[in-house]
């Protein structure tokens, strides 16, 4: 086996090298994309079936290097297919202000300006939760940046109000038909209400968290969106991103938090 390898880092070159660093970065931003959920296993999978392959090569398998061959010739265009949703949301992330800003020293050589990324209403988003963690009512708030989350809009009920706090307050408070599920704002406009997310299977939240908290973290997990849930429990607000939940937020820092994600340049103006 290792005179097998020697020919191979003998011809080692400067470009295999680069081949090499720039494959892993892929990989890597793969994983990134895909953790936490379902495709993660079926990328292991063909992850797995691929070195299987190499190694029947080298080991000159012929049987076996024909078969999976052939299932990684016609295995391109099933990657396409099963991995649809999460190559349209990475396709959708590269062109955005917030993957460039968060990667600028990747994009050094890029000046984009959106001239349609409109700025947040923070201000009664804040408020709204303030007053509903002081009268400890439930609430679940979901704020998308550039994943549409068309098909958790189309669960609830589609409104595509401005937003205000009356009307938050008034869409969570108990004895409304809307009150249940979640509230979805796109573009700064409460696109819909009464919507039903994916709840998260994540092992990593204590057992006692309940439905609310857990669908918070499983769009997160699905999705760009930020999620901010107000505890009908506790009244504690809790913030939700990229999977992970920090509870026990401050309004203070609620509106910290939401100027940096959605409105960096008002925030730094503001210092
Ligand atoms: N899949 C879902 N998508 C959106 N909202 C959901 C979903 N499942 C449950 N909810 C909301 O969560 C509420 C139930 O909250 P539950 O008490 O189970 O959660 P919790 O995390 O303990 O929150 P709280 O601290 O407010 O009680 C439901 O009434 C509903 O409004």
């Amino acid at each position: 086996m290792p005179e097998l390898l020697i020919p191979f880092f003998i011809n080692l070159r400067l470009l295999d090298i680069i081949d090499i660093i720039l494959v892993a970065f892929m990989l890597y931003e793969l994983y990134n994309l895909v953790k936490g959920t379902a495709a993660i296993n079926i990328l292991l999978g063909i992850v797995a079936i691929f070195l299987a392959w190499r190694l029947v090569r080298i080991l000159e398998m012929e049987l076996l290097t024909e078969i999976l061959g052939a299932f990684i010739s016609v295995g391109f265009i099933a990657l396409i297919v099963v991995f649809q949703p999460e190559i349209r949301k990475f396709l959708l992330l590269l062109g955005t202000p917030a993957f460039i800003r968060k990667n600028h020293r990747r994009f050094l050589f890029w000046k984009i300006r959106y001239a349609n990324d409109e700025n947040l209403s923070i201000d009664p988003i804040v408020q709204a939760c303030h007053k509903m963690a002081n009268s400890k009512t439930g609430a679940l708030i979901v704020i998308g940046k550039i994943h549409e989350l068309e098909e958790y809009i189309n669960t609830g009920e589609i409104l595509d109000a401005k937003i205000s706090e009356q009307l938050i307050e008034n869409i969570f408070f108990k004895n409304s038909p809307l009150h249940d599920g979640a509230m979805i704002i796109i573009n700064n406009k409460i696109k819909a209400a009464s919507c039903i997310l994916p709840v998260s299977k994540s092992e990593e939240l204590p057992v006692h968290v309940g439905l609310r908290h857990r669908s918070a973290v499983g769009i997160t997990e699905k999705s760009d969106a930020i999620a901010i849930v107000v505890s009908e429990q506790t009244g504690k607000i809790s913030w939700v991103k990229e999977g992970k939940m920090s509870p026990g937020i401050q309004p203070s820092k609620l509106k910290t938090l939401l100027e940096e994600e959605f409105n960096p340049e008002a925030g730094s103006n503001r210092q």
